[in-house]
């Protein structure tokens, strides 16, 4: 792992090259272990649209949608529990985020040719003051980044395979979201396709204590 200074586009921050091709390798393998245990599955909305996406989780618990809405759980659809977040994984959280408090989720999307993500905020999750950890693997992607509350200005970076980005501080309820990839700009995965590892800390439950108000 490399430490430049990161980019910071809007608070987010943006860490291009953070993992070299060796790294990148390494963690395809512990995604397609965590695959063989809990399958990609494609989610619907809650609104009934089956997203270009498809998912999967590690950790204590996932993120799911399904016609009854978006949530974490400590199932995968199908009913098993998730495997534990590969060492390697809450390595790079321990590099950007934090050494204290470790992730109980991380997501897995898998994009394939034509696949995007609508601009949305990740707030589904117990305490908004850790932030969120977003890796990318894979075939070139266009991240746009918008402001807290919906619309306004946005601006657009391409990530690549390596990259990391932090949403946290003033960006971590910033819309954002994944407009197009460039399929098969990448060696990484042979047959194309862009995997995105989210980690997140969902639980508020075992974090330091915030104050209290009177
Ligand atoms: O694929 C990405 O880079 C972003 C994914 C994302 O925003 C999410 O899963 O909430
Ligand atoms: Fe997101």
């Amino acid at each position: 792992m490399t430490l430049l200074p990161p980019l910071n586009i809007r608070g987010f921050q943006v860490y291009k090259g953070f993992l070299d091709r060796a790294a990148q390798d390494e963690l395809v393998a512990q995604a397609r272990q965590v695959a063989q245990d809990a399958p990609f599955f494609s989610p619907m909305t809650p609104s009934g649209r089956t997203m270009s996406v498809r998912m999967t989780s590690a950790g204590r618990l996932g993120w799911v949608t399904d016609r009854s809405g978006y949530r974490y759980q400590a199932a995968h659809p199908k009913g098993q529990g998730w495997p534990e977040i590969p060492e390697q994984i809450l390595e790079i959280w321990r590099g950007v985020a934090s050494k204290e408090r470790m992730p109980d989720s991380c997501l897995m999307n898998f994009y394939g040719e034509g696949a995007r993500m609508g601009m949305h905020q990740d707030k589904d999750e117990g305490d908004f003051s850790w932030p969120v950890v977003s890796v990318s693997l894979g075939d070139d992607a266009l991240f746009r980044m918008g402001n807290p509350e919906r619309g306004g200005s946005t601006e657009s970076v391409w990530l690549t395979s390596g990259d990391v980005v932090v949403m946290g501080g003033d960006a971590r309820l910033s819309y954002h979201g994944i407009d197009r990839i460039r399929f098969q700009s990448s060696s990484l995965l042979p047959k194309g396709g862009r995997i995105n590892l989210t980690l997140r800390v969902v639980d508020q439950g075992d974090s330091p204590q915030q104050p209290s108000s009177p």
